[in-house]
């Protein structure tokens, strides 16, 4: 297998004229923790629509461990194994954590778990959700009902749901947004956590998250990259630090 569990290629995406994102080129490292960060409309948020395939790049190529992915619809993608969460993991409110769990687990190996009726089929799921729960620490908490849970525990959740899914790569889209002190650490460190063996890339606009996390860091602004690095050299460069440091009350 190649250095890159994902590639873009030359991404762009116009809006009736309006060049979203121009020219991206973007390399993640497999097994690394790489962030797309810049300011508010910089394009990082197109920029996964068009990686999980929500969005057809006007011009580009994505490569999935070095497969050509730009033609795929977005399911198709998520069953090759590039999962986005906090978007299409979102929870249901009114099912308990298990029930969560299972739902992704079912959706996900809807096939292997076809015979429902049958006791086998049950326990297995039921003992998979039960060792995902176990990972992102709602162990304690599996009868729950989802609504019911903290702010930081949803989110532990979500990626309980999106780990269901089996991805190689994960994305995820601002997992501390609205996120109180006390749920920042416990995030980063669960995200630290599920990073084993897998790869990820991240937006988020907490820099200390991004510090802490991130081995890589590659910058947008107006839709295009303007720069990249691991974080002492992102942050100590100029252009950065006009564009996007600058701009931010962090
Ligand atoms: N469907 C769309 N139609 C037209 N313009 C769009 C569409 N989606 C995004 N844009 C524009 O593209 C630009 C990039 O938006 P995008 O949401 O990708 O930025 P972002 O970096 O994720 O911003 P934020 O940090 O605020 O979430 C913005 O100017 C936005 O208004």
């Amino acid at each position: 297998m190649g250095e890159y569990a994902l590639e873009a290629q030359g991404l762009t995406k116009t809006f009736g004229g309006f060049n979203a994102v121009t020219d991206v080129n973007l390399k993640v490292r497999r097994g690394s923790i790489h962030a797309l960060i810049g300011p508010n409309g910089a394009g990082k948020t197109t920029c996964f629509n068009l990686l999980t395939k929500t969005l057809t790049p006007t011009s580009g190529k994505v490569f999935l461990d070095g497969r050509d992915i730009t033609r795929l619809r977005s399911a198709q993608v998520a069953r090759q194994g590039l999962v986005r969460s906090f978007q299409i993991s979102a929870t249901f409110p009114h099912l308990t954590c298990l029930e969560n769990v299972r739902v992704a687990l079912q959706s996900n190996h809807g096939t292997a778990y076809k015979f429902w009726r049958s006791l086998k089929a049950v326990s297995a799921l039921n003992e998979r959700a039960h060792e995902l729960l176990g990972q992102v620490g709602l162990g304690h908490q599996a009868h729950t009902p989802a609504t019911e849970l903290s702010y930081g525990k949803k989110r532990a959740l979500e990626i309980a749901t999106t780990l269901a899914l089996d991805p190689k790569v994960m994305l995820l889209d601002e997992p501390t947004a609205g996120m109180g002190h006390e749920d920042i650490e416990p995030i980063t460190d669960l995200i630290r956590k599920v990073s084993d063996g897998r790869t990820i890339l991240i937006v988020e606009h907490n820099l200390s998250v991004v510090s802490s996390l991130c081995e890589r860091i590659t910058v947008l602004q107006h839709g295009e990259v303007l720069c990249e690095g691991a974080y002492a050299e992102v942050s100590n460069d100029p252009e950065v630090i006009t564009a996007y440091m600058g701009g931010i009350d962090e």
